[in-house]
């Protein structure tokens, strides 16, 4: 489900008209994604993908819009905003902030090959050296600080066992020290299904840039890591794209088995948050949060150490 708000033609049209794309031709509802109602829109101009923020900070849209403006003039296959003549990259429609952006090309891949791995290392590489050109941007809302607060709310609504391991984790990732390892934007949230390809393992476009913010380049890898590659031979495709673009540093290889078990952590949460703690009015589509904790336990049994 994620069309939360329905759109009328004739609003539509309107708040089209500053943005000069020509006339509406056709607009219809997206059936993917769970957050914010989007519809794929077209007009004499193109073919585009509208977006009405359900629950987005006005103050955060502004910089997401503008980091995928700017990755987008960087060359990175990511959505362009339309912006108005007032330069405006957001604008209102049906009450919620609402934005268009190009239609990227290609579909996602459920069960990537390492060539798709390596293409991803790479570009998550461009997109983290890009970023950095970015002022103003904030902390990754998703980081260490949501993480232990999050979970000690949970606490008390799990059972024993997973209580008992979520207390644990959140002691060892409060002893952590990540100061030494470098930060930038990182996406944070790039999944197989927010990434398109087209013909074989040819990029067409990222996607989803509503969790993007400041934090540890090395934890943006760790959460592609954990969600693209379930075996070894894939992992060491993603590392080998990465690390061609950005080397990592001797810190980051040391700090990988934490950090990799942060980014599981972080996905554990919020799949538990979606379940355990709904924010009011939320249509919620739980993805299973045991896929994450199942992670996090592999992890804390067995480190894996970085490849290469
Ligand atoms: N710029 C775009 N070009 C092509 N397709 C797009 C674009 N933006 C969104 N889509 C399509 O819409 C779907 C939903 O988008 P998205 O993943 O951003 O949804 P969401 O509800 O905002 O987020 P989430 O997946 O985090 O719940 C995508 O899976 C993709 O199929
Ligand atoms: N990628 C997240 C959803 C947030 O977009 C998950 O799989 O839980």
């Amino acid at each position: 489900m994620s069309v939360y708000t329905t759109v009328g033609r004739a609003e539509l049209a309107a708040w089209l008209a500053p943005l000069e794309l020509g006339a509406l031709l056709d607009h219809a509802g997206i059936a993917a994604g769970m957050q914010n109602s989007n519809y794929f829109v077209t007009t004499d101009g193109g073919r585009f993908v509208l977006t009405l923020f359900e629950a987005t900070d006005p103050a955060a849209l502004d910089f997401y819009l503008r980091l995928q403006a700017h990755l987008a003039d960087a060359g990175l296959p990511c959505p362009r905003p339309a912006v108005d003549a007032a330069g405006r990259l957001w604008r209102p429609l049906c009450g919620k902030p609402s934005a268009l952006l190009s239609c990227l090309p290609g579909e996602s891949v459920d069960d990537p090959g390492a060539e798709h791995c390596r293409v991803v290392g790479t570009t998550l590489a461009r997109l983290h050296l890009a970023a950095a050109g970015l002022s103003e941007a904030p902390a990754n809302p998703c980081g260490a600080a949501w993480r232990q607060t999050v979970g000690e709310r949970l606490l008390p609504l799990l059972p024993a066992d997973e209580a008992a391991l979520l207390a644990d984790e959140l002691a060892f990732q409060a002893g952590q020290d990540g100061s030494s390892l470098p930060q930038g934007v990182i996406h944070a949230d790039l999944f197989r299904d927010n990434v398109l390809w087209q013909d074989d393992a040819r990029l067409g476009g990222l996607l989803d840039f509503y969790f993007a913010g400041i934090d540890a380049w090395l934890f943006d890898l760790a959460v592609v890591a954990n969600d693209w590659c379930p075996d070894d031979g894939r992992l060491a495709a993603l590392v080998d794209g990465y690390t061609g673009v950005r080397p990592l540093t001797a810190d980051e290889r040391a700090a990988w088995p934490a950090v990799r078990r942060a980014a599981a952590l972080r996905f554990w949460l919020l799949r538990l948050e979606a379940r355990h703690m709904p924010r009011a009015g939320e249509v919620v589509t739980v993805k299973d949060p045991g896929d994450f904790r199942r992670l996090l336990e592999k992890f804390r049994l067995a480190p894996e150490a970085l490849p290469g």
